[in-house]
């Protein structure tokens, strides 16, 4: 009753201060603020609920508070249907254009557990000497705010859970709606300059997905388990002490959508990238450095890790090296020393993953990416650091199915049968399998494409045929050189025993 009473009171003082919106722009803001602060002595001395502000800038800095954004979020979609005054904003890096939310002075309800809640969205000046009534824009000192308002009954339920339940789905509906992004490391050179950063990133926006990724549809189903199990592992990981990451180690011959894959987790994960260019990487400590501005809800990809660093013999190379080479000119040599391959050591990487990664903050995925998996230190990719080994194959017939959905919009064809059995007696990668069935003209329909790539299957199935035939034949003459060479062998052994009887002249 009481509640209803003063919900009529609170839209009754919004009328007067629609009212007093309407006129704020011929008062002065000092007798605004004057009027303001008297009636909210008013108010609180009957007042029987709890306010609680949020401002927009906060800290020493004036850095934008995160809460309020989230607010903000939290309330665009929730007031966008309710609110009568809304406004729109381009906000950065948000996937739709427009964002809509409440306008300045408007207030919505909110239910959280059967409890009613009121929120408006404020604005004071800051420095009233520089009102100008005339400004259509407003004064630039003006600090906007949210404000909550609830029943003190509902003090802990409010502040305990309520605040927290906005500010997390918030930040969800904000991860949801931005834009991916790729970060590539910079040269350290450039690390200090003005604005200069260690990574620099473009928006990331690989067409791929996992309905559009080429894959036995049993292994994809288990990464995506498997992916799906590691976003809402946050109280599995706590429970049992380990630190919330994972790391996927995608391996296989070229074109079989290693780098696609990354493009497809990223999406279902709306985690953004950073790309790893070990290359680029002075030495261990720069790693460090590097590593520890990923944030947390990020994918740090290393690809072709094989031939990025030799992390497995790097040592052991340069004293080769030293051995072979003939003396230099020194200065040539320094040189030749500084753009060579990165100090960063397999240790140094291990190290960084294992440890101090694993302290700064969850959800993290690390991927790293080879098409020789057999040359990798298998202490880079134990489990428990390379948590899950997926092989990117050659071309399946799953596989095929889905490359012929996304490149000639067909799920079942004649040809489909025959495709199949090719696939199976051939090695072809699904980049070529893509590249066959893409038309190249526009008289060039389902059936001539799905021809192209029996053609091209066939021919496939001949080479390998004729490889496996001269690799045997090859197999052949070998033993057949190792026979007569062994045959030789005993013959001039004997001949040898033979003479030395000869010489020795008895048998
Ligand atoms: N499994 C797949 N599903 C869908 N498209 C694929 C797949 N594999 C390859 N492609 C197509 O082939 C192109 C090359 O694939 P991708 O770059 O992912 O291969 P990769 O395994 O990373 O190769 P590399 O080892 O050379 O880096 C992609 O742009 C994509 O169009
Ligand atoms: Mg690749």
């Amino acid at each position: 009753m009481m509640g209803e009473l003063w919900a009529q009171m609170g839209s009754v003082m919004a009328t007067v201060v629609f009212m007093y919106t309407i006129f704020e722009r011929f008062f002065p803001p000092t007798i605004r603020d004057r009027l303001q602060a008297y009636a909210q002595k008013l108010t609180n001395h009957f007042n029987p609920y709890i306010q609680i502000t949020f401002p927009e800038f906060s800290g020493e800095r004036l850095k934008k508070s995160e809460a309020y954004t989230a607010i903000q979020t939290y309330l665009s979609a929730n007031s966008s249907q309710r609110a009568k005054k809304l406004k729109a904003e381009v906000v950065k890096d948000s996937q739709t254009p427009l964002v809509l939310s409440m306008d300045d002075n408007e207030e919505i309800t909110d239910e959280f557990q059967g409890v009613k809640v009121w929120w408006s969205a404020n604005k004071v000046s800051s420095n009233p000497q520089r009102y100008n009534p005339f400004s259509y824009y407003g004064s630039s000192d003006e600090k906007r705010f949210y404000k909550l308002t609830f029943h003190k009954s509902y003090r802990d339920i409010i502040t305990i859970s309520y605040i927290k339940h906005v500010l997390e789905e918030g930040k969800e509906i904000e991860m949801t709606n931005r834009q991916l992004k790729l970060y590539t490391n910079n040269p350290s050179s450039g690390w200090y300059g003005y604005k200069q950063s260690k990574w620099s990133h473009i928006v990331f926006e690989h067409p791929a997905s996992f309905e559009t990724l080429a894959m036995d549809q049993k292994r994809k189903e288990d990464i995506l388990k498997d992916l799906v199990k590691f976003k809402k592992g946050k109280d599995y990981y706590a429970k049992i002490g380990k630190a919330w990451k994972r790391g996927y180690l995608l391996y296989g011959p070229p074109g079989t959508g290693k780098s696609t894959m990354i493009a497809a987790i990223a999406k279902f994960m709306n985690y953004d990238v950073y790309d790893l260019e070990l290359t680029a990487v002075k030495d261990n400590n720069e790693l460090r450095k590097l590593l520890i501005e990923t944030p947390s809800k990020s994918i740090t990809v290393i690809e072709d890790i094989d031939c990025s660093l030799d992390l497995t013999g790097q040592r052991k190379q340069k004293k080769e090296e030293v051995e072979n080479e003939e003396p230099k000119d020194p200065m040539k040599r320094n040189e030749e020393e500084s753009s060579k391959s990165s100090k960063v050591t397999l240790s140094g990487l291990l190290n960084f993953i294992d440890g101090i990664w694993s302290a700064c903050g969850g959800e993290r995925i690390i991927i790293f990416t080879t098409n020789y998996v057999e040359k990798l230190d298998p202490a880079l990719i134990r489990r428990g650091r390379m948590d899950k080994h997926i092989e990117m194959s050659y071309c399946c017939y799953d596989a095929f199915k889905v490359l012929a959905k996304n490149y000639l919009d067909v799920e079942s064809h004649l040809l489909f049968g025959r495709i199949g059995r090719l696939l199976e007696d051939t090695e072809m990668s699904p980049a070529d399998v893509a590249e066959n069935l893409m038309p190249t003209s526009v008289d060039e329909d389902v059936e001539i494409c799905l021809e192209k790539l029996i053609k091209a299957l066939e021919k496939h199935k001949e080479e390998k045929a004729r490889k496996k035939a001269e690799e045997e034949a090859q197999k052949k003459m070998e033993e057949k050189e190792k026979e007569e060479s062994t045959k030789m062998k005993e013959i001039n052994k004997e001949k040898a025993r033979e003479n030395v009887v000869k010489e020795n002249g008895f048998c």
